[in-house]
């Protein structure tokens, strides 16, 4: 009978497990914006402010995506789906080892998003609006990306000839070109830690 196998028998290791475990719920945190708008950066402030606070967070970008299992990958429209599709069952299997994740890409569109949503569960996806006008992350332009889009050496480049849609009711918004990092880190965290704590 059930009652006499061995605890460790008697049931599969639960998510509710490995979140006692981790002292903390596991949580996609989902940063949409323009390239240029702030996500990378607040991504890797929050990331190392959640582990000096003792959570265990993991920062989903492009650089551990898109250059790895993304890789064969374009910014076309469907490639961006598949993009985003395979990071939200990315985020989705974090999500169940009671990990915080931190999904930092533009995923530009309601209907992207809305299938991120779909595949991690409503309950569990926060959506995070990094917002700065176009202007001013043309004006940063970090990498040098909206100055060859402008030239057209880029096509389709977000923002330029690729739509970005807004989100319309994001759990959080951040004005990066209105606040510091610091300012912008801080509230988010405000925001975050009781969502996040055990
Ligand atoms: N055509 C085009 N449009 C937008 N962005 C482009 C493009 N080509 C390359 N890049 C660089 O790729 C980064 C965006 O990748 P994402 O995976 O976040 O994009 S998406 O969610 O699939 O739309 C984006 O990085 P961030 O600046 O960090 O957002 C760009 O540096
Ligand atoms: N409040 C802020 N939050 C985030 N980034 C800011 C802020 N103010 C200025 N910046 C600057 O804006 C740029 C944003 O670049 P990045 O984080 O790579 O954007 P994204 O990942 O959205 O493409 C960085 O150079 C960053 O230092």
């Amino acid at each position: 009978m059930a009652e006499h196998i061995h605890p460790i028998f008697d049931r599969l290791l639960q998510r509710e497990d490995r979140e006692r475990r981790l002292k903390q719920k596991g949580k996609a945190l989902w940063l949409t914006g323009l390239s240029g708008s702030g996500k990378s950066t607040i991504a890797q402030h929050l990331e190392r402010r959640l582990y000096n606070e003792g959570f265990f967070p993991q920062v989903l970008d492009g650089d551990n995506i898109r250059s790895g299992i993304n890789s064969n990958l374009s910014f076309s429209d469907a490639d961006r789906k598949e993009n985003i599709r395979r990071i939200a069952e990315v985020a989705r299997l974090y999500l169940h080892s009671g990990i915080i994740t931190i999904n930092s890409f533009i995923s530009p569109t309601r209907e992207i998003r809305d299938m991120a949503r779909a595949v991690i569960g409503a309950e569990d996806f926060i959506e995070i609006y990094v917002n700065a006008p176009i202007e001013v992350c043309e004006e940063r332009d970090v990498k040098g990306l909206y100055q060859k889009a402008r030239a057209g050496e880029i096509k389709g480049f977000t923002g330029i000839d690729a739509p970005y849609e807004a989100p319309l009711s994001p759990a959080f918004e951040i004005r990066t070109d209105q606040l510091s990092l610091d300012e912008a880190v801080g509230q988010l965290y405000a925001f975050i830690h009781p969502i996040i704590k055990y």
